[in-house]
């Protein structure tokens, strides 16, 4: 396996709460890992821990390292702003930034971080709305507010652009949670779409998700990483006790 991040000893306290405990695991490039668990195992918390969002939390500390390629993410020189470059992340509820145009926000990435030639943005933003099966429902309207969008089309263009800045590994926290069957579906088939050319994670609530986007499973329970391993073996046959109670639906 060829692994994009590999996770040895994480361990995250908020305070005194000690919120994810020594988790060790790969994740391979090209590849869909789902994180799956009871509320409050510390899904979401692991997820951010790889993009170094808790560094904007006073509270949080987190040790251990996180290899993405060759690079230790908290690493004593590593710019976070670098690596959120090369993590891109996608929140539950759509969260396109309201003043802007679908154009714009398609570039938002680039806008804050400096110039991009007119010719280059247009590129992107075709290629990036493309690729996320929105440039046919919103070319004659690139110019109106995201705001106008439904909640379904919002997320898509919040996809577009965490991949319009062309990140390695985008992740993903309950992407389609917030959004109707229809839109969902789009959201899951245009995941199975990323994984060839991104290597995604994925903190789902949903069991029936994991089991169709994902190539891995990760079952958290109480801030452990109790399981992991092919999804169709973690949902069929797992090795656990407590996973098998969690995905028969026994708890959680
Ligand atoms: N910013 C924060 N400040 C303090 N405590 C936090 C913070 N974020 C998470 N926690 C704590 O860390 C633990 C794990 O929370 P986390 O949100 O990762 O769980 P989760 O599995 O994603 O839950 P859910 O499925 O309900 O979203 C909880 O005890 C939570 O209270």
């Amino acid at each position: 396996m060829n692994s994009k991040l590999a996770i040895r000893d994480l361990n995250i306290h908020f305070g005194d709460n000690h919120a994810v405990k020594n988790v060790a695991m790969e994740v391979a490039e090209n590849s869909v890992t789902a994180i799956i668990g009871p509320s409050g195992c510390g899904k979401s918390t692991v997820l951010r821990s790889i993009n170094r969002m808790h560094d904007l939390t006073p509270s949080a500390r987190v040790t251990g390292t996180i290899m993405l390629d060759d690079t230790d993410i908290y690493g004593r020189s590593v710019d976070p702003v670098t690596i959120r470059r090369r993590v891109g992340m996608v929140f539950q509820k759509p969260n396109p930034f309201p003043a802007m145009s679908i154009y714009d926000n398609v570039i938002a990435g680039y806008k804050l971080n400096g110039v991009l030639k007119k010719g280059d943005a247009d590129e992107i933003v075709e290629s990036s709305l493309k690729r996320v099966a929105l440039w046919d429902e919103v070319k004659d309207r690139l110019r109106t507010g995201a705001v106008e969008l439904s909640g379904g089309q919002q997320q898509r263009l919040c996809i577009a652009r965490t991949i319009a800045v062309k990140p390695e590994v985008i992740l993903m926290d309950e992407p389609a949670s917030a959004l109707d069957p229809i839109s969902t579906l789009k959201i899951e088939e245009l995941i199975e779409d990323l994984k060839s050319k991104y290597t995604i994670v994925i903190v789902t609530h949903n069991m029936q998700q994991a089991a169709r986007v994902s190539d891995v499973t990760a079952f958290f329970y109480i801030g452990e990483l109790v399981e992991i391993g092919e999804t169709r073996k973690v949902f069929t046959n797992p090795e656990k006790k407590q996973t098998e109670d969690y995905i028969t639906g026994r708890f959680g």
